[in-house]
């Protein structure tokens, strides 16, 4: 399997160089050449299968060249292994027609966890093979951070610089990344939101000198791995469901779009997706582009769903991408456009490859709080604010009733105690793995929001290329 740029103009890379390069060299992100396809038959055959079976059948064709089915299930198996849930992901009924999918039950508590303690494993593999060592730099908004350095602390070949918008994760969040002792792990809380954050770490990628000095990579979803690993679970509940016999719609709680993109791949691949269902909060980009056709960047609010407090959504440019027919070139004049502007208008092609599969719904702080109501009352289900919002989404979406919705819940409601308890009256205890984690002592740097800030400071303690 080959890789190429969104922006057309980067080398087509195997799936081990595009693990190891996160972001292309010439800004884009990385998707397959072609869209591997699963006939009726192939789907069917998951029917029962484990999630680490699943997971190898679904992965194996993006892999090809750089795994073999037995080296991935081995990965598969020590990424998944350390779940506390035998189903890994499990799904849970809450009426007639709406189900949660929950993947929250890796090691901190949030889907990040399915593609990130996968990632881990790529990157040892990878770089033992090269004897090489990478310089992680990510963002976050405060699920990718810990599920990151949970996945790398400690690993010899990697160092690991995590930007979070200070003030603006929740508590449990901050302590579980900022609480990790190990060497190679850097905290940075910068003045300014997630949006700048990442907007840094690609700046440092464009910076070629940067980037081979440092062996950079990335653990955000700019990463393609993380996507790949996402695309199994909707085979995985889709299959449970019914498929490939039966249709199903997913609503996914949506930021920086690397969730719900994995969807559409899932989709791409022969899944009968229904819909998906974009949730956003009032942070509602990616609503207005898919409703009006207007990716314009507004201000961030801070809400009660930070991880997705999120105005530019990086794997928007995959959909652009695909959606709008593979012109890298033109894609790349487009996002150009929009780094200059902060806005711009999707072509027609865009709005309509989206328009068949995509809807999207904008839900306020009334809209989540009265789902995370409903799913306690109704179903006696406690979840977190996030997945209320992809729940009030899919219970807004006029859908053919007999079509089950499957709301992504992608945090446990531990994460989020406040906002829970504000809502439901019950105050989530922390699960054992993450008990102790308000008496651990917490480190990290406080930094001002400016590039020059933060490349000094990984430069200073980043290990250069020899
Ligand atoms: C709990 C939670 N829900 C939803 C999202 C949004 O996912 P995505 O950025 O892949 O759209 C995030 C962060 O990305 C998150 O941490
Ligand atoms: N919500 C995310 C933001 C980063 O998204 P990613 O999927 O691109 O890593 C977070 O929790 O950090």
């Amino acid at each position: 399997m080959q890789y190429v740029s969104t922006r057309g103009s980067a080398p087509a890379l195997g799936f081990e160089d595009v693990t190891l390069a996160g972001l292309a060299s010439d800004g884009g992100l990385y998707v397959p050449e072609s869209w591997p396809s699963f006939s009726p038959d192939d789907i069917r055959a998951l029917s029962g299968l484990s999630y680490v079976e699943t997971a190898v059948r679904v992965m194996t064709p993006f892999v090809a060249g750089s795994l073999d089915e037995a080296e991935l299930r081995e990965l598969c198996q020590a990424a998944y292994g350390r779940f506390s849930h035998q189903a890994v992901v499990p799904l849970v009924q809450l009426d007639h027609r709406n189900w949660l999918l929950e993947l929250f039950h890796g090691p901190t508590l949030a889907f990040k966890d399915v593609a990130l303690q996968l990632l881990g494993q790529l990157f040892e593999r990878f770089l033992s093979r090269r004897d090489d060592h990478l310089t992680i730099v990510g963002a976050t908004s405060g699920d990718t951070g810990s599920a990151a350095i949970d996945a790398v602390a400690g690993r010899e070949k990697v160092d690991i610089f995590m930007l979070h918008p200070e003030g603006r994760v929740s508590d449990v969040q901050r302590r579980q990344m900022t609480t990790v002792r190990a060497p190679n792990v850097h905290n940075i809380a910068i003045d300014g939101s997630f949006d700048d954050a990442q907007a840094m770490v690609k700046r440092m990628f464009n910076d070629a000198d940067f980037k081979r000095r440092f062996n950079l990579s990335a653990v955000n979803s700019i990463n393609w791995a993380r996507l790949m690993a996402q695309v199994v679970y909707y085979f995985y509940a889709a299959v449970r469901l019914g498929a490939p016999e039966r249709p199903v719609a997913f609503s996914v709680p949506t930021g920086n779009f690397g969730d719900v993109f994995a969807g559409y791949v899932a989709a791409k691949m022969g899944l009968p997706v229904a819909r998906l269902i974009v949730a956003t909060n009032v942070n509602d980009i990616l609503h207005r582009a898919l409703s009006q056709g207007d990716y314009s960047q507004g201000q961030v609010v801070s809400t009660a769903t930070p991880s997705m407090d999120i105005q530019v959504s990086s794997n928007f440019e995959r959909l652009l991408f695909d959606a709008g027919g593979r012109d890298g070139l033109a894609l790349a004049a487009q996002m150009g456009g929009f780094e200059a502007t902060r806005a711009m208008r999707l072509t027609n092609a865009q709005r309509e490859g989206a328009a068949g599969l995509f809807t999207s719904a904008r839900i306020d702080a009334d809209g989540m709080t009265m789902a995370m109501r409903w799913a306690y009352d109704a179903a006696a289900q406690i979840i977190d604010p996030h997945s209320a919002i992809g729940l009030a989404a899919a219970q807004a979406t006029d859908l053919d009733p007999s079509i089950p919705v499957v709301t992504l819940a992608t945090a446990h409601a531990a994460k989020f105690r406040d906002a829970v308890e504000r809502a439901t009256g019950t105050r989530p205890p922390l699960p054992a793995r993450v008990g102790d984690l308000f008496a651990r002592e917490e480190h990290y740097v406080k930094l001002p929001g400016t590039y020059e800030a933060v490349t000094a400071y990984v430069a200073e303690r980043a290990t250069p290329r020899g």
